[in-house]
């Protein structure tokens, strides 16, 4: 039996209904200032905290709650006798449900406001309520989330009271809340990249049907602070989204965003399996396609630009998973959402991370994300690369980027034509890169030559620059071998790991 509920809520959704039945069902309604206001406006009986404290709200709402009339009537356990005789001495009755919902910092913290404001909404009684209530579970019931309301109202319709387990998953929500709050906060107020703790705070947005494999669980969790590209997008058509989606979508997005020009990249299995510069997105798109017109089946398809009719007919063409772009003309997407399966997806944010994490067992690696290209090109064989080829040596290094190591793409014309990665050695990522790649101008490499092996597969395949970064004890090695084959070669003094 609920005899006493206290009922504290910033955002007021659901509580009309909540109250009225718990009024209905004879509990006393306490409330905080506003819901107090609320509540009372729509005809409910309810007392004002104020008036259980003897204490009016001060500092602006900063001290509403904490009071012991309200934790002592929270936090005593209902079957030890002094506790029960403690708070009838103190004139303190117990509280039986406490309903919250917290000041709104996850949101508040991205709006643009002063620092001052955003401290205004880190929420100091309400947390301290529910944790309050959460430990002392079996006694108390909490309530956090307006979409456990209908199965708490429920169970007390039809038994007059909620179960153990419910109580204690509840308190567990409380919990798994407080510190994703708290985590939003440390992470506001500290300065720190890596501080002592790692404090992550991330919202469930959807669970998927499985993970990388079917017999894998797994589910989609988004930053409850952070802007991000993978996140606020907007699927116009097809299926629910899967986990090897998300990952490739993401590849694929911060591939087209490295350029400025019209851009078109496909990723299979995460990796760019075509990539090119057009001069439409239907131009780019058939030669992104070009680059590897086998892999690309099945795959995910990225635009910087906005998708017209005429690429949405050739995107239609194959069978595709997504297709993720800026925006589409209404008679493209009338096309596209032909294909009912095939997802959709419109995404104006650029990429914006700041961070990768990546997890082994028991830690969790975290590092800033790659964002510095090149350091500055330097020449450093006989023969100078030509100028002709310095849009595709900056292709190639944008590309190869994003290619698993070790990692080797070759371009022509603005064209990945050679993609090959993720080899155990740099040698046969060059063969498979250049036997693909046939006729291209211009090698990229993530990281620098052990051998001068790589140079001389590359001079049989007239390639006539390199661009690496450099830094081997053995680039004296690659250096003459490439003067030896008249093959111009640059470092950059950047290396493209990807692990
Ligand atoms: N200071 C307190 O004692 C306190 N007690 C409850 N709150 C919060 O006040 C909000 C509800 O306020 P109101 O009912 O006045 O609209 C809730 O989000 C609740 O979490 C408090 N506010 C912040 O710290």
């Amino acid at each position: 039996m609920i005899k006493r509920a206290l009922i504290s809520v910033y955002k007021k959704d659901k509580i009309y209904e909540l109250a009225s039945f718990l009024n209905s069902m004879g509990t006393q309604i306490i409330s905080t200032g506003g819901t107090y206001k609320y509540l009372k406006e729509k005809g409910i009986p309810v007392v004002e905290v104020s008036e259980i404290t003897g204490f009016d709200e001060i500092l602006d709402g900063r001290v509403k709650t904490l009071h012991p009339k309200i934790h002592g009537g929270i936090l005593a356990i209902r079957d030890n006798i002094e506790h029960m005789e403690t708070i009838k001495e103190k004139g303190i009755e117990p509280i039986d449900m406490v309903v919250v919902n917290l000041y709104p910092f996850f949101e508040k913290v991205k709006d643009d406001i002063s620092f001052e404001e955003k401290v205004e909404f880190i929420d100091i009684g309400g947390p301290t309520m529910i944790r309050a209530a959460a430990k002392n579970f079996e006694d108390v019931l909490v309530l956090t989330d307006v979409s456990d309301y209908d199965d708490v109202i429920n169970q007390l319709k039809e038994k007059g009271d909620v179960d153990i387990k419910t109580r204690r998953k509840l308190a567990g929500k409380v919990f798994n809340l407080t510190s994703a709050y708290d985590s939003a906060v440390a992470n506001f107020l500290l300065e720190d990249d890596y501080p002592e703790y790692l404090s992550i705070s991330y919202k469930k947005e959807m669970d998927l049907r499985y993970g990388e494999n079917p017999h894998q669980s797994a589910a989609y969790y988004v930053s409850t602070t952070e802007k991000g590209s993978m996140k606020d997008f907007e699927k116009l058509n097809g299926k629910e989204l899967s986990y090897n989606n998300i990952k490739d979508m993401d590849v694929a997005w911060k591939v087209v965003n490295e350029f400025d020009e019209i851009c078109c990249c496909a990723v299979k299995h995460n990796t760019p399996c075509g990539v090119a510069i057009g001069d439409s997105a239907a131009d780019a798109y058939k030669k992104a396609f070009e680059c590897d017109s086998v892999s690309i089946f099945g795959g995910i398809v990225a635009f910087n630009r906005r998708v017209d009719a005429d690429t949405a007919k050739e995107l239609v063409k194959i069978f595709l998973e997504i297709v993720i772009a800026p925006d589409f003309d209404e008679d493209a997407l009338k096309i596209l959402c032909e294909k009912k399966n095939l997802r959709v997806i419109k995404c104006s944010v650029k990429p914006c991370q700041k961070f990768e994490v990546c997890s082994v067992d028991g830690g969790i690696l975290v590092q800033d994300t790659d964002k510095v290209l090149i350091d500055n090109i330097e020449c450093v064989t006989q023969i100078k690369p030509d100028e002709k080829y310095y849009e595709d040596m900056i292709f190639g290094m944008k590309v190869v980027k994003y290619v698993k190591s070790n990692a080797i793409v070759v371009v022509k014309d603005k064209m990945a034509v050679g993609i090959a990665g993720g080899q155990v050695n740099r040698i046969w990522a060059a063969k498979q890169a250049l036997e693909r790649g046939k006729g291209a101008s211009v090698l990229a490499s993530d990281a620098f030559f052990p051998f001068s092996d790589v140079v001389e597969e590359a001079s049989k395949y007239g390639i006539k620059v390199i661009i690496q970064p450099g830094g081997s004890i053995n680039d004296n090695l690659s250096i003459k071998a490439c003067d030896d084959k008249g093959i111009a070669m640059v470092f950059t003094k950047i290396r493209h790991f990807k692990h």
